[in-house]
């Protein structure tokens, strides 16, 4: 039996990094003569990666996009941000303790994330987290990316864990959706990056804070979790 492996989302989820995602969005808005977007836009411009948050953007702002044009974007916009890391971005209040708690209990710790995973292992580095985790994979790690199941089940794999000892916390739709393809349980936080509230895509549970993140609830969710097909 492998121990079990707790998998977190990187945005919104463990890391506050809308600010930084922000500033480097609007500095993009700023070469292209558009508008700057608000916090409030982030909710829903985040999830999907920095290429499609600009694209998204751009939408919003009815600015038509080709894909070279939203190539020298991206490229501008991960100049940017990389430069600027870990900038604002930090562990969401309780994290660390969670994370010692998770750790002390005999489990491991991994992050499925969207963002690219260059990016993920440039930010987790300079926030010396990188080490706690046996698996750090992105949006362009494997051929699939969340909502899809697949992303989930790939990082399991590379961590070295079971597909029926893992749990997924994450803030938004895709993380949730991806862990009820996986039929990995899915865990949310309300303190991320969503339009909608996490709630209403029905995870197993939604913790307000980390300090309820335990090994005990872990196993709780693994054990009431309901098999594949
Ligand atoms: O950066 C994004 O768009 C999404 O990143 P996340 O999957 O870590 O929330
Ligand atoms: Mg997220």
């Amino acid at each position: 039996m492998t121990s079990p492996l707790v998998i977190f989302d990187l945005d919104g989820t463990l890391i506050d990094t809308a600010p930084d995602l922000m500033a480097s969005l609007n500095h993009v808005m700023d070469l292209n003569g558009l508008d700057h977007v608000t916090f409030d836009d982030m909710t829903w411009l985040v999830g999907q990666g920095a290429k499609v948050m600009i694209e998204r953007a751009w939408k919003l702002h009815n600015h038509p996009s080709s894909p070279d044009e939203l190539d020298a974007a991206f490229e501008a916009f991960l100049v940017h941000y990389a430069a600027g890391m870990p900038g604002k971005s930090e562990p969401y209040p309780g994290l660390l303790a969670a994370l010692d708690r998770l750790e002390a209990a005999g489990m491991r710790l991994a992050v499925c994330t969207n963002k690219s995973e260059k990016l993920a292992l440039q930010l987790l580095d300079c926030l010396d987290l990188t080490h706690r985790f046996s698996a750090i994979t992105g949006g362009d790690t494997f051929d699939v990316k969340k909502p899809h199941g697949d992303h989930i089940l790939r990082t399991i794999d590379r961590a070295g864990g079971s597909h029926d000892n893992a749990v997924m916390i994450g803030d938004s739709i895709n993380d949730i959706l991806a862990a009820q393809n996986a039929s990995v349980p899915a865990i949310g936080v309300p303190f991320g990056y969503s339009d909608k509230p996490v709630e209403s895509f029905n995870p197993d549970i939604v913790i307000e804070h980390f300090d309820r993140l335990d090994a005990a609830l872990v196993e709780s969710l693994i054990a009431a979790r309901i098999p594949a097909g």
